[in-house]
């Protein structure tokens, strides 16, 4: 009987899809996670531990959890990662220096078996910054098209505006029933 009632509860599209939210410190992870609720800015300071939040898109609900990027906490991201169907990475597009330390955790997130499975989108955020690199540097740089077992996308934003943020969205929602 539980197992018929899960079954319809997905097929009416009400399953939840859980997200984790990923990225250096300052990158905007959580001024994205509350763009996508309240499509305002809100004041943030660094997050200690994390933030969820239930976001909505077109009848498709997704629990976002919002983790800080301290160097000190990303020891325990992996703590996170179990069940994940999406991984949300937000890049400083200003922040050359560490695009690198972006990478080493890129990856060492692709090689975890929780991780499996997970669809990866990443924003390229920052995009009103002078100087700031692109979408397309960001990709050559983290050579994303080397990623062959895990669906990506890289879409630029601009958390302060919304600009970006609905398309990234609408990759994540597209790729539901794919797998
Ligand atoms: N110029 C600009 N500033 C942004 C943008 N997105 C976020 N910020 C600013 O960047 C700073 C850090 O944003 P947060 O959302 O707190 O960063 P975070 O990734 O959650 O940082 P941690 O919680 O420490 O991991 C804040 O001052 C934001 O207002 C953007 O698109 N453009
Ligand atoms: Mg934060």
């Amino acid at each position: 009987m539980g197992l018929i009632f899960a079954k319809l509860w997905s097929l009416f599209g009400s399953q939840e899809h859980k997200v984790i939210i990923v990225g250096l410190d300052n990158a905007g992870k959580t001024t994205i996670l509350y763009q996508f609720l309240m499509n305002e800015v809100v004041h943030t300071s660094p997050t200690i531990g994390s933030n969820v939040e239930e976001i909505v898109v077109k009848n498709t609900h997704f629990l976002m959890w919002d983790i800080g990027g301290q160097e000190s906490l990303r020891s325990s991201w992996n703590t996170y990662y179990s069940n994940t169907e999406f991984i949300i990475l937000v890049v400083d597009s200003i922040d050359r220096e560490r695009l690198s330390i972006t990478k080493e955790e890129l990856y060492r997130m692709l090689a975890h078996e929780d991780l499996r499975k997970a669809a990866v989108l990443i924003f390229a955020n920052k995009q009103d910054m002078k100087g700031c690199m692109t979408a397309a540097e960001i990709s050559a740089y983290l050579t994303l098209s080397s990623i062959k077992d895990h669906p990506w996308h890289i879409q630029s934003c601009c958390a302060l505006t919304g600009e970006g943020l609905c398309q990234g969205l609408e990759w994540m929602t597209s790729r539901i029933g794919v797998r």
